[in-house]
């Protein structure tokens, strides 16, 4: 059977004054269940990648996003899907994040990100984060 492919766009929220990023806990069931990620999910036909994380921001986790810019692009292979990715950087937003669909949020110190558990495909974009932001 061909394997899915999907497009994914996902905001990482920072809080720059305390050097912090809003997080949410995907729901067990759900691909990659019980993994913490960076709120987005598929870009819709005839979306933009910008669109879609402005969109999946409202509505998983309750802000409008303000300023927000290209952070890392990346395609990963799970065994069951394929998966492209673009991860944008939140950095001014109205409102305050929350688990709006029931899930699991917090913000995480960049320090403490590593006791946090994420989907394999964002090994590039922690590095990064650490990198550029820790
Ligand atoms: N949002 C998000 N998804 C991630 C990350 N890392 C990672 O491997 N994924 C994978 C898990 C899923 O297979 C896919 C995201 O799909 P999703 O289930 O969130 O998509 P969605 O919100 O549009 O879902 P749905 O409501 O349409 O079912 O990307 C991440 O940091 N953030
Ligand atoms: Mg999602």
């Amino acid at each position: 059977m061909e394997k899915k492919r999907l497009h994914i766009a996902a905001g990482i929220i920072l809080n720059p004054e305390v050097n912090a990023i809003f997080i949410t806990q995907r729901p067990a069931k759900a691909h990659k269940g019980g993994f913490w990620e960076f709120a987005g999910g598929k870009v819709e036909d005839g979306e933009s990648a910008l669109e879609a994380v402005k969109r999946e921001l409202e509505e998983e986790v309750g802000i409008t996003a303000k300023t927000i810019e290209p952070f890392i692009s990346l395609a990963h292979e799970y065994p069951d899907k394929a998966l492209a990715f673009d991860f944008f950087l939140v950095r001014e937003f109205e409102g305050k994040p929350f688990g709006k669909e029931g899930q699991p949020g917090e913000w995480v110190a960049i320090s403490e990100l590593a006791n946090y558990t994420f989907p394999e495909a964002n090994d590039p974009v922690l590095d990064k984060i650490r990198e550029i932001l820790g």
